[in-house]
């Protein structure tokens, strides 16, 4: 051991730790900051690519180890762990301010796509993160309703004499939604382009400010409103949500494929399974597969892509989405854990997404 410590022998030992998705060291990877050497002590800061980080307390105590391996065993080690969410975006003029847009799809309806997006978002809050919500499904909007925000009205803020709709803000997430400007019990029968124009709209003409993830709902299928999306912005990725079952999951394909194509080649973060299973209330512990056991982690295999959870069939989940609560602001329930779970693999498919692959491009179709 060495009389006297530097910051180098702290640096030179947590270059020894991998970060484990990235499969580089901590130093090189700049997420070592703020190293204060005391009498017999040493603190240090690691910066993660995201607060949900799940590999969170094994990367503090590999720190740990390498520098008690290779400075001192008797160095008394502080580390604090906090993040910087990375981004694959930069001086784009629309939301120049948010780090990853993350557009959520289904092949079918009714799948549960807007109950797994409204509780991810506030799962991914929940960890420290920033996080937005654009309800893109124009004809069919149900995130008002789950984030008991039907009567919420979108201020308007004027900046550089432009005025912008300011997101409503619940449960820590900004929200906006076709349904927080037309009345629910106004039936508007939308065309294509209008639905298009609206979604422009809630991107381009929207106070989002900062944030770290802005989750798209998207309508079921494929539309015109995929296009807008990928026309209007660069998409960090996009997730499949899917029940269990062969007709759900032919469907994701097809949406899945979209996001492949060549001409719009949009990074799928992953497949998630709703509704993999039915657990009774009084039963928690019993497990019926009534959709089929199986389908979600063999389409994730086939499709190389990654499985990143599963949601079971909960009353309690349809429960809290139709009383505007939805299920992740439980504490501690076997639900809410599914989805600050959800979060953490999403949170980590965004950093590894922005680590390894080309900033995704604004798509041109040409007519
Ligand atoms: N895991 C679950 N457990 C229990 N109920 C669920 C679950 N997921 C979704 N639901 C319920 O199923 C119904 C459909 O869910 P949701 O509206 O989220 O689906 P969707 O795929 O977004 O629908 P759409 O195709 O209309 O956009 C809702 O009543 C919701 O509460």
């Amino acid at each position: 051991m060495k009389d006297f410590i530097n910051n180098d022998d702290i640096l030179r030992a947590l270059a020894t730790v991998e970060e484990p998705d990235l499969k580089k060291d901590l130093v090189s990877l700049g997420m070592i900051k703020d190293i204060v050497l005391g009498v017999g002590s040493v603190k240090f800061t690691v910066v993660l690519t995201t607060p949900a980080c799940p590999l969170k307390d094994l990367i503090r105590q590999r720190c740990v180890d390498a520098i008690h391996k290779h400075v001192s065993p008797t160095l008394d080690v502080q580390v604090e762990m906090t993040a910087n969410v990375t981004s694959a975006r930069s001086g784009e003029a629309l939301l120049p301010n948010v780090k990853n847009i993350v557009a959520i799809s289904s092949g079918k309806g009714g799948v549960g796509k807007s109950t797994v997006t409204s509780n991810l978002a506030l799962a991914l809050a929940q960890t420290g993160a920033k996080v937005g919500l654009i309800d893109a499904d124009i004809s069919g909007p149900s995130i008002p309703v789950m984030f008991g925000a039907e009567n919420a009205q979108p201020e308007v803020m004027q900046i550089d004499g432009k005025n912008y709709l300011v997101p409503i803000e619940k449960y820590g997430v900004k929200l906006l939604s076709i349904g927080f400007l037309t009345p629910a019990e106004q039936a508007v029968p939308w065309r294509g382009p209008m639905m298009s124009s609206a979604l422009r709209q809630f991107i381009g003409d929207c106070y989002w400010g900062e944030l770290d993830y802005l989750l798209i709902d998207l309508p079921p299928g494929t539309s015109d409103i995929h296009l807008t999306l990928v026309q209007t912005v660069p998409v960090t990725g996009a997730i499949v949500v899917t029940t269990p079952q062969k007709v759900a999951l032919a469907d994701a394909q097809k949406g899945l494929n979209m996001f492949r194509q060549p001409n719009i080649n949009v990074p799928i973060l992953g497949v998630v399974e709703n509704m993999a299973y039915f657990t009774p209330a009084e039963l928690p512990n019993n497990r019926y597969y009534i959709f089929g056991q199986g389908g979600g982690h063999a389409f994730a295999e086939h499709y190389n892509i990654p499985y990143l959870g599963e949601i079971p069939l909960v009353q309690r989940i349809r429960e809290s989405g139709d009383e505007g609560r939805p299920v992740a602001l439980d504490e501690s329930s076997q639900m809410s854990a599914a989805f600050a779970g959800l979060a953490q693999q999403v949170a980590q498919q965004v950093a590894l997404r922005n680590a390894n692959a080309e900033k995704t491009k604004v798509v041109e179709i040409k007519a």
